[in-house]
């Protein structure tokens, strides 16, 4: 058994050169080998590097064969023998399914960079490390500590390197490479293939509606914070297109690899704001090798709920205060009562007296136990019983004249008396998190008695009919009743107990049998890529087959190993305070823009989001290059942020821009014919491209249907058609999103939807990665006269 593909940091790869020119430095040595391997020389062209290339995929494709011989071997051994060869066998077989996954994701594009280094040494640079079956070095993954100066190494700091070589690969075949050299020596003996290339025909190829790895350009500001280290709160402020997502992104796929053995098991979570934008960014970490990465809009973070949009921005804002945790909390305790006199209960035809003091003793000992809400009645209602029996066993014993009663049958015919469960329930009513809520709405007395501290404005804004959907601000409240109420069923609580204990158990079973696989795979070079937890999933008749990924998504209560979010900016703190319960290591990515803000709670520096839940301990990072958009349309979009007030930094812009922002302006009832021929204008500048119309809510579904009536099918609907021709959107659907050209339409209505704050319309301008064309009526912000 042999498998020579890296997969994580841990792995032993031999520290043996791959490839030496043969005469050091000069363009045509001798030709370098990797064992009876020839290697490029450096002055090698596309067809030399073709072959090497050739060689490189030959090796994917054994491997590949490899191990699925491996994956039906093993599955052909079937299910017998001890629980510790059961576990071995499933975890090779977890093994190798997750290789064959790996290997099947990075087949495009496998290689794209390579680096000659003083004294002549040579790395290749692929989506995930490769050696010879003899263990030499073929390709280094991006992430392993020796590619790091593929990213960093430039002219002034040359960390060794005379070259850098970018391949450019389409599929598996190899259409250029692009040239940095970094050692002056070399300028004069290579003529060809000097620039920038690589990263400009990224940045210019159409967009398709998915976004793409950018592993093959990361720049160095950029790789700076993927390479971050894990612990901590790591806060990246970028204005628009500086490749924020992409970064953070790229961070988890280096975490994931570098701290393998770590988050394999506890997983990493990244959120972002919907799920246009989660369907938008969920191809990049397959393509970089890596699946086990839970992904979550705001909006579903707590299982079983899709928390619909919040209407009314003030009650989003409302509802975003960290004091709604405590507004939760009295609504929770104002559900325990108790009674102002005693109360007879009728237990199958004998009356017995309940006390107020009967009820207050069994409250205490319930609030004793500091278990959560339903949990801690279980205490309530088995104290009460068992009082209310002892009562009833006294007037039995009278009237029988002495008779013994048997206590359990008078406990059960006390627990199932009607009158009985009425004055539990009076006294201590269970509650599941989405009735307390919708009670909270919809019952103005409740909602004053848990909520003083708000106006009474601010109480009948929150007012809503019992059966409407959730919102997503409802979500963390959701969350935070959850954490207060606990299990509704005691059972499930015994039953998460149970397994508990039963997975303990397991674990030391797995641990044993992962000890014995250990050497087996590091015999293969694999190490940390199976533990212990893996092995038990696996074995759990529950969770037959399930990750720790697929185990988190299901679970209110998971803790991951690292959480990234995305559009951070927008969180208000009851998110913020539900995320931080996620990770309590508090492992943090966080991205934004403060700039673009433009939900109700939006944040209004990193210092003021964040000081709640980590005061001072987080460090900042600032990403400056704009990568989607060209310098003219930057131009505009930074001059009109200005002029409302917002304190942004001017962007450097890789482009300039082939196309001048157009801006139409029309009467009222043309602008949604207008719309339809500037989407049509757009498509003679960009051709083939993908264009969005960007527009106020209210004139969303008619500038949808007269595209309709234009183009056809070639007219998206909805998160799923992110890659159709032409898009409509509102400014928050936008969000984190890019096209080759897009309409803005109204752009002072966009801003007055935003409570009059300018961040969504700044983030409509800066969609576009050739072209903005703007049409209104109304007059148009402040800004657009500096054009
Ligand atoms: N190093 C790079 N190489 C190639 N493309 C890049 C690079 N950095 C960023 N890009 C591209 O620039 C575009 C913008 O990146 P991204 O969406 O990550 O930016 P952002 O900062 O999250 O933007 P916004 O805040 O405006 O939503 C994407 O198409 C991305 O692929």
């Amino acid at each position: 058994m042999s498998d020579t593909t890296s997969s994580s940091a841990s792995e032993v790869i031999p520290d043996r050169p791959a490839a030496r020119n043969g005469r050091s430095g000069g363009p045509s040595g001798d030709m370098p080998t990797v064992g009876e391997v020839p290697v490029p020389a450096l002055d090698a062209g596309v067809e030399e590097e073709r072959e090497y290339v050739g060689l490189l995929y030959r090796r994917l494709d054994e491997l590949r064969e490899e191990k699925e011989t491996q994956l039906s071997e093993v599955r052909s051994t079937g299910a017998v023998g001890t629980m510790q060869n059961v576990s071995e066998r499933d975890a090779f077989a977890t093994m190798y399914e997750d290789r064959l996954a790996q290997l099947n994701a990075v087949d495009d594009r496998l290689v794209f960079g390579r680096l000659d280094l003083d004294g002549g040494d040579c790395r290749y640079i692929g989506r995930i490390g490769l050696t010879t079956a003899e263990r030499q070095r073929l390709m280094l993954d991006w992430r392993a500590p020796e590619s790091g100066v593929f990213y960093q190494a430039t002219a002034f700091d040359r960390q060794g390197v005379r070259r850098r070589r970018h391949l450019m690969l389409r599929r598996r075949d190899v259409q250029g490479v692009e040239d940095e050299v970094l050692d002056p020596d070399l300028l004069e003996e290579t003529a060809e293939n000097h620039g920038d290339g690589a990263l400009l025909a990224a940045l210019n190829a159409r967009r398709t509606g998915q976004m793409g790895d950018i592993v093959a350009t990361i720049q160095a500001e950029q790789d700076r914070v993927i390479r971050s280290d894990l612990p901590g709160v790591l806060v990246v402020q970028g204005g628009p297109g500086t490749g924020k997502t992409a970064v953070a992104l790229h961070r988890a796929a280096y975490l994931l690899y570098s701290h393998r053995e770590r988050l394999k098991s506890a997983g990493v979570l990244i959120v972002g704001p919907n799920s246009t934008f989660m369907s938008y960014i969920d191809r990049v970490l397959p393509s970089l090798g890596e699946t086990g990465v839970v992904m979550s809009s705001v909006a579903e973070l707590y299982p079983g709920v899709r928390g619909v949009e919040e209407q009314d921005s003030r009650v989003a804002e409302i509802k975003g205060r960290l004091q709604m945790a405590e507004v939760i909390g009295a609504a929770v305790a104002q559900r325990q009562r108790t009674i102002a006199e005693p109360r007879e209960v009728d237990v199958d035809g004998v009356k017995v007296s309940v006390t107020p003091a009967m009820i207050n003793r069994a409250r205490e000992r319930a609030r004793a136990t500091g278990k959560p809400y339903n949990e801690a009645r279980t205490t309530f209602v088995k104290v009460v019983v068992k009082d209310i029996a002892e009562k009833l066993e006294r007037i039995l014993a009278k009237r029988s004249e002495g008779n013994e009663a048997d206590r359990s049958y008078l406990v059960e015919d006390v627990r199932t008396a009607r009158d009985v469960r009425v004055l539990l329930n009076l006294c201590w009513l269970p509650r599941t998190p989405q009735n307390l809520l919708e009670d909270l709405w919809s019952r103005p007395a409740y909602l004053e008695a848990a909520a003083p501290m708000l106006t009474r404005t601010e109480r009948d804004l929150l007012r809503r009919e019992p059966g409407e959907p959730f919102t997503v601000a409802d979500v963390p409240l959701l969350d935070e009743a959850a954490e207060l109420l606990g299990y509704l069923d005691e059972s499930a609580g015994r039953e998460e107990a149970r397994q508990k204990a039963a997975r303990e158990r397991q674990l030391e079973d797995a641990r044993k049998a992962v000890e014995n696989a250990t050497p087996a795979m590091a015999e293969m070079g694999i190490e940390g890529f199976l533990s212990a937890e893996d092995v038990v999933s696996l074995n759990e008749e529950t969770a037959a087959r399930l990750s720790a990924a697929e185990r988190a998504q299901v679970d209110r209560t998971w803790t991951y190993g690292h959480v990234v979010v995305d559009e951070a900016q927008e969180l208000s703190p009851m998110q913020w305070h539900v995320l931080m319960r996620r990770c309590p290591l508090k492992s943090f990515t966080v991205v934004g823009d403060i700039a673009q803000g433009s939900s109700a709670s939006a944040a209004t520096s990193w210092q003021a989001a964040m000081e709640p839940f980590v005061g001072e301990r987080m460090r900042v990072e600032e990403l400056t290059v704009n990568y989607r958009t060209p310098r003219r349309i930057v131009d505009l979009a930074e001059a009109v942020a200005r002029s409302e007030g917002l304190d942004i930094t001017s962007l450097r812009t890789v482009r300039e821009g082939d196309h001048a922002p157009a801006v139409d302006q029309v009467a009222d009832d043309a602008v949604v014919p207008a719309v339809v021929e500037a989407v049509d204008a757009e498509f003679g500048k960009v051709g083939d491209g993908l264009v969005a119309a960007i527009v106020p809510e209210r004139l969303h579904a008619s500038a949808r249907r007269a595209l309709r009536e234009r183009f056809g099918e070639r007219v998206g609907d909805g998160a799923g058609s992110l890659s159709q021709d032409i898009v409509v959107l509102t400014a928050d659907d936008a969000k984190g999103l890019e096209f080759d050209a897009v309409v803005v339409v109204e752009p002072a209505e966009l801003r007055e939807e935003a409570a009059g704050r300018i961040g969504s319309l700044y983030v409509a301008l800066t969609r576009p990665t050739q072209s903005l064309h703007v049409v209104h009526s109304g007059e148009l912000p402040a800004g657009f006269d500096a054009r």
